[in-house]
């Protein structure tokens, strides 16, 4: 039997995470999407997805009940979801960033099994990573449901301590955003050289697939196809002389443990609400 994937909120992730599940041959009918803005739903009914502006239609339908809300309004958009919940106790998959497993609980009226996932928005591309945490509640089988899910949009990878989600937040979850950065940053440089800004994308951006399926299937690290990329005395490594006079590394150091630092900020602003 195919279990009924919902999700709450219908914004960038859970859109990465359906279009990877259809992708992957998931069927329409066995996912459902709530958003409290109609516009967001359109998409996804013309796909034949079970769609709702009302939380507790697809908290009904839902075998796996994904959270895809912000932090901010996870509480308001729990509690009044509790005694439904409670009622058909699904697999709760939370990809929220920094809310607890213990705040969720909370809010859902207690006893539940939930499993803390920190997905990245490449899942659209069945290229993501994720991140898994799961409560005590969650037993092999719903384990081996949720990552089942994750797998379809790409790598799952599980951590046994919760904390440890703020540290793929930092790596994974965000990452794609340094990526891209990184990308503007190389492409704004190219055209500053006299690269057309056409010319100066597509250079960059094959680089960055070519330079990922290398790492990825190197039985080297990305420090050693790196060095084979700096020539002595060659132009690579005046780049590099510059990146770390600039203290590239430190700064990426610093950067992360700043997004890991919000994970547990927003844990304890927004995670104490009864
Ligand atoms: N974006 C990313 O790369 C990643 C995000 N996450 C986590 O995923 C979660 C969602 O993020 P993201 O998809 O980027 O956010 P979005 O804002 O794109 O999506 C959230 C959606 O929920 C809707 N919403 C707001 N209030 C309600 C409500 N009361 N009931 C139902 N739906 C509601 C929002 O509508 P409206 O816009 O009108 O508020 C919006 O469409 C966050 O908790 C984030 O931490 C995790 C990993 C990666
Ligand atoms: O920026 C955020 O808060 C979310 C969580 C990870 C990626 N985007």
């Amino acid at each position: 039997m195919t279990l009924t994937i919902g999700f709450i909120g219908a914004g960038n992730m859970a859109s990465a995470l359906v279009g990877g599940l259809l992708a992957r041959g998931h069927h329409a009918s066995q996912l459902a999407l709530a958003d409290s803005q109609i516009s967001q739903l359109h998409a996804f009914g013309e796909q034949g997805i079970f769609t709702s502006t009302d939380n507790a239609e697809v908290v009904k339908k839902a075998d796996i009940l994904v959270l895809a809300v912000k932090p901010q309004v996870m509480a308001e958009v729990l509690k009044p979801l509790a005694p439904l919940v409670q009622a058909k106790q699904p697999i709760i998959i939370s990809i929220a960033a920094g809310i607890p497993v213990a705040s969720i609980s909370r809010w859902l009226g207690g006893d539940l099994a939930i499993v803390r996932a920190m997905p990245n928005t490449p899942a659209l591309v069945q290229s993501g990573a994720t991140g898994l945490f799961a409560s005590p509640q969650v037993n092999s089988q719903q384990r081996q449901q949720a990552e089942t899910i994750l797998n379809a949009v790409g790598l799952t990878l599980w951590v046994e301590e919760e904390s440890l989600i703020d540290s793929v937040t930092a790596v994974s979850g965000s990452g794609p955003a340094y990526f891209f950065y990184v990308m503007e940053a190389m492409i704004h440089a190219g055209c500053q050289l006299g690269l057309d800004e056409k010319t100066a994308r597509a250079l960059t951006l094959q680089t960055a697939l070519g330079a990922a399926q290398m790492a990825i299937t190197a039985d080297v690290s990305p420090a050693e196809l790196r060095r084979r990329v700096t020539s002595p005395g060659g132009t690579t490594e005046r780049a590099i002389a510059t990146f770390d006079a600039a203290a590239m590394k430190e700064t990426f150091q610093h950067a992360l443990t700043a997004c890991a630092a919000r994970g547990q900020e927003l844990a304890e602003l927004l995670g104490k609400q009864e």
